[in-house]
């Protein structure tokens, strides 16, 4: 199926100080100096999102958070509402990464709730599932990311923009990727499993691909039928890989 415009965002973690916001005003200068062939995102730590949209504004690059609170304010001590991304300047947000899902044992019915808080600010959900890599050698890839979309994508998402990243986790910070095959054949899940879920509301949301994409591999993930594009850690903290990844899609 041809694929509308890739996304290609990069997700920071908890990395990046004042000093970072270098990196994000190197890469607005060079796509504003040769425009990017899809879209393109930064998603830093909460902190940074404001002073970042300063460095941004008037720039091509769009900018997340990376989690939300599923209520839109009160006394929930340390967390950030969908809200309060929006009002720093965010327009997207990525949920349910694996490294909430395992390290604050965030559930398929949290990730709905975070999305639907999203949907409400206005923010454009970046949904990620994945399978750890028992569940792989298990035979159970296909089974355990059709049962995340079924259990995190909230039936209000049909009509909304939205993302959804395959990030399989024992290949985030790995350097170990799928293989081209097997990106394909969960990709091709993934939409059975959306449109199963969203009707045709499913259809037409990207696909991104997630776990250890560099610039040496990016262009070959990216030209994988409903890889619609990439989300990125380690190599979107430098300007420069970043780039790399970005020119290949
Ligand atoms: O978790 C990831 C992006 O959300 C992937 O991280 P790496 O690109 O560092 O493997």
């Amino acid at each position: 199926m041809k694929q509308s415009v890739k996304l290609v965002a990069g997700n920071w973690k908890m990395n990046g100080l004042g000093a970072s916001l270098g990196e994000a005003e190197a890469l607005k200068q060079a796509l504003t100096e040769q425009a990017a062939g899809c879209r393109v995102a930064l998603c830093p730590p909460a902190t940074l999102i404001e002073r970042m949209a300063r460095v941004l504004a008037g720039g091509a690059v769009e900018l997340g958070g990376q989690d939300c609170h599923a209520e839109a304010s009160g006394a929930f001590t340390g967390s950030v509402s969908a809200e309060m991304l929006t009002d720093a300047g965010a327009n997207l947000v990525i949920l349910g990464h694996s490294e909430r899902r395992t390290g604050f044992g965030e559930t398929d019915a949290d990730v709905a709730a975070k999305t639907e808080a999203a949907l409400a600010a206005g923010l454009e959900p970046i949904i990620c599932i994945g399978e750890t890599l028992a569940e792989r050698e298990a035979g159970q890839a296909i089974e355990i990311v059709s049962h995340q979309i079924a259990g995190s994508l909230p039936l209000s998402l049909s009509g909304k923009a939205f993302a959804v990243a395959y990030e399989p986790v024992w290949a985030i910070g790995t350097g170990l990727t799928p293989t081209l095959e097997q990106i394909e054949e969960v990709h091709a899940a993934v939409r059975a499993a959306m449109v199963a879920r969203l009707g045709e509301g499913g259809r037409t949301a990207p696909i991104l691909y997630g776990g250890s994409v560099k610039p040496s591999n990016a262009a070959e993930i990216l030209a994988v039928a409903e890889v619609g594009g990439a989300l990125v850690g380690g190599a979107s903290l430098k300007a420069a890989d970043f780039l790399g990844i970005i020119r290949a899609a």
